[in-house]
């Protein structure tokens, strides 16, 4: 194990439904790197976040985060460590719609114990610099597909935990919103030092990885450049030029 890896996954093992999802994975990840998982649908992509973050135990193997080993958390201690070591990104911002966009990017530090005076003067300040600052005291619920993402991730951000997971963060925005988050998403490692991992079935999302990775059939396999080509065929082109669901870009 080397302390200064942000994630030393080996000899990784995952079952659900009676399938193997993850066979022997192993996966390492620097401070300040950023990843992108591809692979079909239903490969296990989402597992592979949800046992990396310490949510789902594995059937065997090892996951360290920030050298801690998330199989020595205790449930007590569990929430805490994450909450301080992974900020997370989901499909369609997941945020809280009856509060506004800077009380959901203050709700870490504010669960936290961050007095409320610091939270929300952090939370301010993300969502300014995240280019949503003019939204702050607006309802979640009327925000766009784009802003909500933006102040997705500032709540991701708002603990400086080194490592930000996402899944699908483009999968409900229309081209122009999807462009826009992946710019905010892979800015986040020079900006902020973060490593982020995001999963995601568009190859042209992936491409801004400076690794790429894929999942098929339990292995998880790092792309080379032709490789990454080839897993982005034409039609991955026009997946992103409608939106995937009613929710998308408001
Ligand atoms: N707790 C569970 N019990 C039974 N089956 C499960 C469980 N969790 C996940 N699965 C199954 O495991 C498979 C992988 O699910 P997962 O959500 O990780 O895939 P994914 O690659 O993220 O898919 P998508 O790209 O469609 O979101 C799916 O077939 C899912 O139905």
């Amino acid at each position: 194990m080397t302390a200064s890896l942000t994630l030393d996954v080996s000899g990784l093992t995952c079952e659900a439904g009676g399938r193997t999802l993850l066979r022997d994975v192993a996966l390492t990840a620097r401070a300040g790197e950023s990843l992108a998982v591809t692979g079909p649908s239903g490969s296990g992509k989402s597992t592979l976040l949800a046992v990396l973050a310490g949510l789902r135990p594995p059937r065997s193997g090892t996951v360290r985060v920030c050298g801690t080993d998330t199989a020595t958390l205790r449930p007590a201690k569990a929430a805490a460590w994450r909450l301080r070591t992974i900020g997370f990104v989901y499909q369609f911002g997941e945020l809280l719609p009856e509060l506004s966009a800077i009380e959901n990017a203050a709700l870490p530090l504010l669960i936290g114990g961050t007095g409320r005076a610091q939270a929300y003067g952090t939370a301010g300040r993300l969502l300014d610099e995240l280019g949503v600052g003019k939204v702050a005291d607006s309802p979640a619920d009327v925000l766009s597909g784009g802003e909500r993402q933006r102040v997705a991730v500032a709540r991701a951000l708002s603990t400086r935990p080194p490592l930000i997971v996402a899944d699908e963060p483009t999968g409900a925005l229309d081209e122009q919103a999807t462009d826009d988050v992946c710019e905010l998403l892979f800015s986040l490692p020079e900006r902020y030092g973060t490593t982020v991992l995001t999963v995601t079935h568009n190859p042209l999302v992936a491409v801004h990885a400076d690794r790429r990775l894929h999942l098929r059939d339990g292995r998880l396999e790092e792309l080379t450049e032709a490789r990454a080509e080839a897993e982005a065929p034409d039609a991955a082109r026009s997946e992103v030029s409608e939106p995937a669901s009613a929710e998308a870009e408001a």
